[in-house]
């Protein structure tokens, strides 16, 4: 599971993220909701060790992600699409990470079969789509079986058949018991999709709650997020209405 606790970080004057605290739990999707510049990325970042935080605790099964054993076989995550090395086959930059982790090679072949990029698992990924970069940064993510998923956006860029494919997914892998912890900008999928919220701006809590509570009065996840995130919004555009 992934514990936040009272957690903070501070980039010169930007409070990215402010005495945050929330758990993922295990056997369900937990949507990771915000509005742009709200503190998730770095939040992502600090349960990944990529970040240090200021203060508070960032927990991956009670540990911090440094003292996982094994990291890879206890957590995926997929933070940017663009990872991978552009000269690079999909199958060879999948082989790299198996490798380094002692993970078989016919694992490597499971993922690609499983995230529809076996056909394409030797062309270079400089050649790939978004969506098909998207893929193979979850097929990495899978590589280890992990007990944990942290999805940042994976929805990005992908085609509807893409975006059901993902929804079934995720859902199978929560259902298996794992922890699933993704964020996304499109409410209508998360709706379709996620169990749990955690709704952040400007680095705070807004709401930790069932999405079936979320939406009791009958509004859709949109509508109730917009209300509640509008305040809390860094960036705004003009209003037309
Ligand atoms: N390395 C950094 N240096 C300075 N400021 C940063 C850095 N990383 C993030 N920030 C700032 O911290 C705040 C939170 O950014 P973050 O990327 O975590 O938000 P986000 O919720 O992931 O946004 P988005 O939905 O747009 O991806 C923003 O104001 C951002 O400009």
């Amino acid at each position: 599971m992934i514990e936040v606790h009272q957690l903070s970080k501070c980039y010169r004057s930007t409070q990215a993220v402010d005495d945050l605290t929330f758990t993922a739990q295990p056997g369900r999707v937990t949507a990771f909701l915000g509005p742009n510049g709200a503190g998730k990325s770095t939040t992502f970042r600090m349960l990944l060790g990529l970040d240090r935080p200021d203060s508070g605790r960032a927990l991956i099964n009670s540990k911090p992600y440094y003292a996982l054993a094994k990291p890879i076989q206890r957590v995926g995550a997929l933070l940017d699409a663009n990872s991978a090395h552009p000269g690079r086959s999909a199958r060879n930059h999948l082989l790299c990470i198996a490798q380094a982790a002692r993970i078989g090679g016919s694992r490597v072949t499971e993922v690609l079969e499983l995230t529809g990029l076996s056909e394409a698992a030797t062309r270079r990924v400089g050649t790939y789509s978004l969506g098909m970069r998207q893929r193979l940064g979850i097929a990495a993510a899978l590589l280890g079986e992990p007990d944990v998923l942290l999805l940042d956006e994976p929805v990005n860029g992908l085609d509807p058949e893409g975006v059901r494919w993902i929804r079934g997914l995720l859902r199978g892998l929560a259902d298996e018991g794992r922890t699933v912890f993704v964020s996304s900008h499109l409410m209508s999928e998360m709706q379709q999709g996620a169990d749990h919220l955690i709704v952040i701006g400007r680095g705070r809590l807004l709401a930790d709650t069932p999405l079936s509570d979320f939406t009791a009065d009958g509004r859709s996840l949109e509508d109730a997020y917009l209300d509640l995130a509008d305040d809390a919004a860094q960036y705004r555009t003009g209003r037309t209405n």
